[in-house]
């Protein structure tokens, strides 16, 4: 039978102690939100002693999903700071006081300047007045890790005895290895449920060696029963441990830790990604679980054990997260296998083996000279090939020119596209550059592609930086992304939108659908889009995919 290890989520409190991640009340609430569809048990909404700001949306959050999550604050081992931690969260249905006070020698000495003993006191008064206003009350015993382990537990015992009824464990500046600090929580355990078997037993890491996830696990095979996590691992420093990574360690490797949590795993990536909306702060693309790149393949040898059976190299399904489905990233190192499989997506024929492999070696040829090979890549050798003219066979855009003209009044995006042998223009204001360039490339296409994410990263310095832009479109109830790189991120913005649409014109199964709202609103593309002649090659290097 399996545990269950409780998930306090503090990316509202230690994830927006980061330099950028500070939120409005609003903002606070919709992750707040998001959080309780999560499905996490306790939400850390915030220090409500730090600002009335901050009070305030503790408070807000405490109405808004206080009703069916638990809700805590933080304070330090000061009445006002408690009094604060009351006020904002009592509205909630299972509010929790937290308060937190140093245990390390070098919190006690050099922060403090009092003795060991006064210290303890501090706590134990903090507690009991703590316990005056609210019943369930959590004491974190700061930079355990850095302990002395019978000051530590002389701590535990005598704010246990004051009424406390969860201790956190914290690895405050992330010094903590596996081995150590499971074998911590281990002794602190077997001592505690002596003391009093319902004290809930948590632990906090941080990620400072880069450890903080494999301490928190470690943690939980030594028997914490609750893990305090941020979305994206998002905490002071290096961070905080972060929640997809124990979630789905924990589920993954099931069988092994025989603990559960009860987080609604398809819900992390939305999670993710608001968080991300919202601060601003990117994620690394190589970051476990929430990453770019978490559920992308690229070499071919992997690319082709996927094709024969997506566990070869698959732990977790993209699914499972609420990723998008695998994607084969097709570039100089993929092979035959995966190359195949995106020609045959695209309704093209393989089986004469002789042609297959000419068109192999053009594939290998281009993609010696860029990042990756795209969709529309793939698309125009193999129909170059197959002897389908551009225009016989499907059709896709390309960015013959534009410009964009940004003031505060009247932003202004003029393009044309080319479709084929044809070429449409038009112009559109929108409430700024990207939205006016959206707004005229929707007109164009004709396609009602409604924009669900907007991503620009830079990939590299200076003045030749090159942006990378990242789109999700809806477009006839299924989803497309598609990215684009350039010098200029007007025209990345362009390529990302055009190759995503044009993922919806190739995807054999929706293809309809696309074609159909194109049909629908055919007479609107018309009415704003011009025909000319002529048209240039598109620059702007891309990739779409069907989701
Ligand atoms: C590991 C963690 O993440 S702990 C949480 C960190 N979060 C925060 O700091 C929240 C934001 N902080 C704030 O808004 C402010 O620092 C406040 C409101 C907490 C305090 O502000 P100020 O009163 O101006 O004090 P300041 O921050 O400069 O110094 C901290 C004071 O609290 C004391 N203190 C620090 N930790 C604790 C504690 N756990 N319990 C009691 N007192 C503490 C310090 O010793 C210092 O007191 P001193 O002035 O007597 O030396
Ligand atoms: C407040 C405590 C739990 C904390 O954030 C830390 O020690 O890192
Ligand atoms: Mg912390």
């Amino acid at each position: 039978m399996n545990r269950n290890i409780i998930v306090l989520d503090t990316t509202l409190r230690d994830g927006e102690q980061v330099p950028g991640a500070k939120l409005n009340m609003p903002q606070k609430i919709e992750m707040a939100q998001q959080l309780k569809r999560l499905g996490v048990d306790i939400i850390e909404a915030g220090f409500p002693a730090s600002s009335q700001g901050d009070f305030e949306a503790v408070q807000a959050i405490a109405r808004s999903v206080g009703d069916s999550v638990s809700i805590t604050a933080l304070g330090r081992a000061v009445k006002s700071d408690i009094d604060a931690v009351y006020e904002s969260i009592k509205l909630a249905q299972d509010p929790l006081i937290h308060i937190v006070l140093g245990t390390s020698n070098i919190h006690v000495e050099k922060k403090f300047s009092r003795s060991k003993e006064a210290v303890l006191q501090m706590g134990v008064d903090a507690v009991r007045y703590a316990k005056t206003l609210l019943p369930a009350v959590q004491y974190s015993t700061e930079d355990a890790s850095r302990s002395e382990f019978e000051y530590l537990w002389a701590t535990i015992e005598a704010v246990v005895k004051a009424g406390a009824t969860m201790i956190n464990v914290p690895d405050t500046v992330g010094f903590a290895v596996p081995e150590e600090f499971g074998d911590l929580i281990r002794r602190i355990n077997e001592r505690l449920k002596n003391l009093d078997d319902r004290v809930v037993l948590s632990v906090h890491c941080h990620n400072d060696l880069g450890l903080a996830t494999a301490n928190t696990l470690s943690a939980i095979r030594g028997g914490a029963d609750k893990v305090e996590v941020t979305i994206n691992g998002l905490g002071e420093r290096a961070g905080n441990t972060s929640l997809e990574e124990v979630v789905m360690g924990l589920k993954v490797r099931e069988s092994f830790y025989r603990a559960q949590t009860n987080i609604n795993t398809k819900e992390l990536i939305r999670s993710s990604r608001l968080l991300t909306h919202l601060t601003g702060l990117d994620v690394q693309v190589n970051k476990a679980i929430t990453g770019e790149n978490a559920f992308a393949h690229s070499s071919g040898i992997h690319q082709d054990g996927l094709l024969k059976d997506k566990n070869v190299y698959e732990i977790m399904s993209p699914e499972d997260v609420g990723a998008d489905s695998m994607e084969l990233v097709l570039t100089a190192r993929s092979g035959r296998h995966a190359f195949k499989h995106a020609v045959e997506k695209m309704g093209f024929d393989t089986s004469d083996g002789a042609e297959f492999e000419a068109l192999f070696a053009q594939f290998l040829e281009l993609a010696d000279t860029k990042k990756e090979v795209y969709d529309h890549d793939v698309y125009y050798l193999a129909s170059s090939r197959s002897g389908a003219s551009r225009s016989g066979g499907k059709e896709l855009y390309e960015l013959d020119s534009f410009q964009v003209i940004t003031n505060d009044l009247y932003p202004t995006a003029t393009v044309q596209l080319r479709k084929g042998g044809e070429a449409v223009k038009g112009s559109a204001v929108g409430d700024g550059p990207i939205d006016a360039l959206y707004t005229v490339l929707r007109q164009l296409v004709g396609i009602d592609a409604e924009l669900k994410d907007y991503k620009i990263s830079s990939l590299s310095r200076g003045k030749e930086a090159i942006g990378r832009v990242n789109i999700r479109l809806a477009v006839g109830g299924r989803s497309y992304s598609g990215r684009a790189m350039d010098t200029d991120i007007i025209k990345a913005s362009a390529g990302a939108f055009l190759n995503a649409v044009n993922a919806a014109l190739l995807d054999e199964g929706a293809g309809t659908t696309a074609e159909q709202a194109a049909a629908n609103e055919g007479s609107e593309q018309a009415a704003t889009g011009q025909v000319a002649e002529h048209a240039a090659a598109v620059s702007t290097s891309g990739q779409a995919a069907a989701e």
